[in-house]
Order: structure tokens, then C-alpha cells, then sequence
């Protein structure tokens, strides 16, 4: 069993996560629910933080808050001191609640609509990640009209395969996202933005993908880039303040996953950065990073209630628990894999292997395949390790099932962030078809 953070088994045999008990929050807030080891989320920020500065780079760690993002977490991001990656209108909405302070926001997205570019400069975000021409035309649109600056990032992609599913890659030729590096995308979108007056062009960004194992594909990147921003300084005098190198560290779900440390990630791609801006006779730019997944993924576990079983004789035994893909969509989108224990008999042997199913209308719906337990018997508390990452942000609510609750743990306490989805919450935007309805 692999234990992630401050999760350890209590002196009665139950899984403890910040010094809490998981059986007694289970009691009190209910099952499904969603458990944040908090101090988990401050060792990352701050190792991330910590390996810029011990080596000595200028650089800005933004929290990319697709991974999780609620007023409660990116509180905690300011508190760390990090920056914050946003990738729409809603995300930006909830910075905003958080009062998380806007010259830290970056902006990103590949369709960035009007009104989200307009909340982006009423707000006065950091930096706005341009993605396509049609963006760039319309934000210089904007804020020539608004007679407003704003400091802007252009996403390129490099045209690199990452090692990962195919629909977590980003950074490949054939991709949604960014200006083409070698088409001569990017030079376009760069030339055009350098003449404009309301633009303040700070650098490049790219990301390669998510759940990446290697560091190949992050120093070929800043490799790739560093080579083009050698050329632009000599063709377009342009001298870039910033490289983005995005998120995308991978982190251990299970024994098949070999990770490194979020901070060796941090680590090359400096040395890379080194390198290559002393080999082109660059200034060494700040180095700006996106992790998400990395930041919370393992900081996050989910608990079920074990239900009705299924035995298949001779094929497999099934174990539905009260939630499935509306509070983890990864497995039945992804194929992800996960581990779990039963956390109310965490010392108990394993004697079976059973397969986790949801409780949708969808075969589809399973959490996990293969998971050796002991017997389950209802009401066992079942975790679910890892799912701090695009597990609550990706929720929804298929077959009108309310999203569960997220808490925080930590030195002992536990704190609500998140409230239960109530049945009258499914339906607060329902409106009436027929006249003389309750709703
Ligand atoms: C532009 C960008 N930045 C950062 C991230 C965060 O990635 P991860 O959660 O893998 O660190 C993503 C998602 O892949 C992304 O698309
Ligand atoms: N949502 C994906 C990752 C996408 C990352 C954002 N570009 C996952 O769960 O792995």
C-alpha cells in the first residue's frame, strides 16, 4: 500500500490523512467525499518555489487552477505565495471571489471569447496568454478601443510528440492549441504584436502535455524555443523577458507510474535554459512553470460508501460504491488507473480482487478494474487515493447525481470548502414548461 503525504493508519487500523480520521469524515460530512491534504499542497508550492530561488532564476510558479479549482484552494495558492493559471471566463470568476490578486493571473484558452477577454482587462490580469490570430486581433481590438496596456505571452507549439495519452498532448504539430512554431505562425503573430502599441509582448509559452514522466520533452521545448527567440532577436529585435515552459509532471497513481520529483522536473529545464541562452549569447529570461496536476493530484482522496456487489462466478466480482464517473471522469475517459484501500480496515489482508463500479447508468461507468481488498461488506468506507487533480473540476452531474463535498484536512482539524450538491441545487436553473408548476 502506498501512502501519499501525511496519510498514515491509525492505532484502530483506519486511514488518517492530516490527522484526521477518513472513517469519522465520512460520518460527519458523508460519502462521496472529496479529502485535500493541505500540508501536502504547501510541501509542493513550496519546493517548486524553493528550487527557482535556490537557484538563483527569476520565475513565477503558477498554479494552473483547471486541476482544482474552488475559492477554498486558490485562497491557499495566494497564501503560498504562487501564481495563478486560469483558463476561462469561470475560472477567472472564482480568482476573482478568491480575491486572489489579478497582476498574478495568468489568462489562458485556445477560444477566448469577447466578454472573457473584456472581465480580463476590466480585472487587469498579469498576462494574457494569446493562443490564435483571431484572439490577437481582437484583444488588440479591445484595448486599442479601451486605450488599455496589457502584457501578453504568445502560446506556440513546438512541435514535440510528450510520452502520454494522445489526448492529454498538447505540444505536437497537429494539435487546438498555439501560433505553429515552424510554419511561420508564430513569427507572423509575433511581428504583429511587437507593432502594437497596446500590447506588451513578455515572452513564449508553450506546454507539451500532462502526466509526462521525462524531462526530454520539456528541454527539447525550451530548446526549440530559446533556437527561435536567438533568431527573433537578430530579424525582430525582439528580446524576450519571459519563457513559459507550461505544466504537465507527472505524479504516481500507481506502481506502473515512476515520477520524478516535482523539483527535478524544475531542475533541467534551469540547466537546459543555462545552456542554451548562453550558447545563443541570450539574456536568461524568467522562467515561468504551470504545474496542476503535480500540486494537488496526490494531495487528493476520494471516499465511497461500498454498496451492492455483483458476483460474476469464474469471470469477476463487481463492488458499486456511491459515486463512479460524475466525481471521477479520468478511468472512463482516460483509462486511468487508480489504488485504493477500504479506509475503516486499512491493516486487513487483501484475500480478492474486485473491479469498483459506479453507480451511473453506464457500463462504462467503473473506477477501478483490479483492486485486491479484503471482503467488503455495505457501508465500507472505500479511498480512492490520487484524485485530487481533475477529479472535482471535471465532476458533473449525470443522472441528476449531485457532486459531493470537498474538505480540507490538516494538523488535526478538517474544514468544509466545498458544500454537498443538494437535490434543489440540480434544479436551480430549471424553469417551468407547464403553468401552475411547483418549481
Ligand atoms: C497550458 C496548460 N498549462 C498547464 C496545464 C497543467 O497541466 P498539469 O496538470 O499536467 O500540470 C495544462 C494542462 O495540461 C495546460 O494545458
Ligand atoms: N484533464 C486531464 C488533463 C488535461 C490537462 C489540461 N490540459 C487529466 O485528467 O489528466
Amino acid at each position: 500500500m502506498h501512502l501519499y503525504g501525511t496519510a498514515n493508519i491509525n492505532e484502530i487500523g483506519h486511514l488518517e490523512i492530516g490527522g484526521v480520521d477518513t472513517v469519522t469524515l465520512a460520518k460527519k460530512y458523508g460519502t462521496p467525499l472529496y479529502v485535500y491534504d493541505v500540508a501536502l499542497i504547501r510541501k509542493r508550492a513550496r519546493a517548486f518555489k524553493k528550487t527557482f530561488e535556490s537557484m538563483g532564476v527569476k520565475a513565477q510558479v503558477a498554479y494552473a487552477s483547471k486541476a482544482f479549482s474552488t475559492i477554498a484552494m486558490i485562497q491557499l495558492v495566494e497564501e503560498e505565495g504562487l501564481s495563478l493559471d486560469v483558463v476561462s471566463g469561470g475560472e477567472l470568476f472564482t480568482a476573482i471571489k478568491a480575491e486572489f490578486p489579478s497582476e498574478r493571473i495568468h489568462f489562458h484558452g485556445n477560444n477566448k471569447s469577447e466578454s472573457e477577454l473584456l472581465m480580463a482587462l476590466d480585472y487587469h490580469v498579469g498576462c494574457i496568454v494569446v493562443d490564435n490570430f483571431h484572439e490577437l486581433y481582437l484583444l488588440a481590438q479591445l484595448c486599442e478601443q479601451r486605450k488599455q496596456e496589457v502584457k501578453v505571452l504568445l502560446r506556440v507549439t513546438p512541435g514535440i510528440e510528450a510520452h502520454t495519452h494522445d489526448y492529454i498532448l498538447t505540444g505536437q504539430e497537429d494539435s487546438k492549441f498555439g501560433f505553429d512554431l515552424q510554419n511561420g505562425q508564430a513569427e507572423d503573430a509575433l511581428t504583429y504584436a511587437i507593432q502594437n502599441q497596446y500590447l506588451d509582448v513578455l515572452g513564449l509559452h508553450c506546454h507539451i502535455g500532462s502526466q509526462i514522466f521525462e524531462t526530454t520533452g520539456f528541454k527539447l521545448a525550451a530548446k526549440k524555443l530559446l533556437e527561435k527567440l536567438a533568431e527573433w532577436n537578430e530579424s525582430l529585435l525582439f528580446e524576450a523577458s519571459v519563457l513559459n515552459l507550461g505544466g504537465g509532471f507527472g505524479i504516481r497513481y500507481t506502481d506502473e507510474d515512476a515520477p520524478l520529483s516535482p523539483e527535478s522536473y524544475v531542475v533541467e529545464m534551469i540547466d537546459e535554459v543555462r545552456i542554451e541562452t548562453e550558447r545563443l549569447g541570450l539574456a536568461l529570461p524568467e522562467i515561468w512553470i504551470e504545474p496542476g496536476r503535480s500540486m494537488v493530484g496526490d494531495a487528493g482522496t476520494t471516499l465511497y460508501s461500498v454498496g451492492s456487489q455483483k458476483d460474476v462466478p469464474n469471470i469477476r466480482k463487481y463492488l458499486a460504491v456511491d459515486g463512479g464517473m460524475t466525481d471521477n471522469l479520468r478511468p472512463a475517459l482516460y483509462d486511468a488507473k487508480y489504488e485504493a484501500i477500504l479506509a475503516n480496515r486499512a491493516n486487513e489482508k487483501t484475500t480478492e480482487t474486485v473491479a469498483i463500479a459506479g453507480k451511473c447508468c453506464e457500463s462504462g461507468d467503473m473506477l477501478i478494474w483490479d483492486l485486491p481488498l479484503p471482503e467488503a461488506a455495505p457501508n465500507d468506507i472505500l479511498a480512492v487515493f490520487c484524485t485530487g487533480a481533475y477529479g472535482y473540476s471535471m465532476s458533473n452531474n449525470y443522472n441528476r447525481i449531485p457532486r459531493p463535498p470537498v474538505v480540507f484536512v490538516e494538523n488535526g482539524t478538517s474544514q468544509l470548502v466545498v458544500k454537498r450538491e443538494s437535490y434543489e441545487d440540480l434544479l436551480r436553473l430549471d424553469l417551468s414548461y407547464v403553468e401552475k408548476s411547483q418549481v
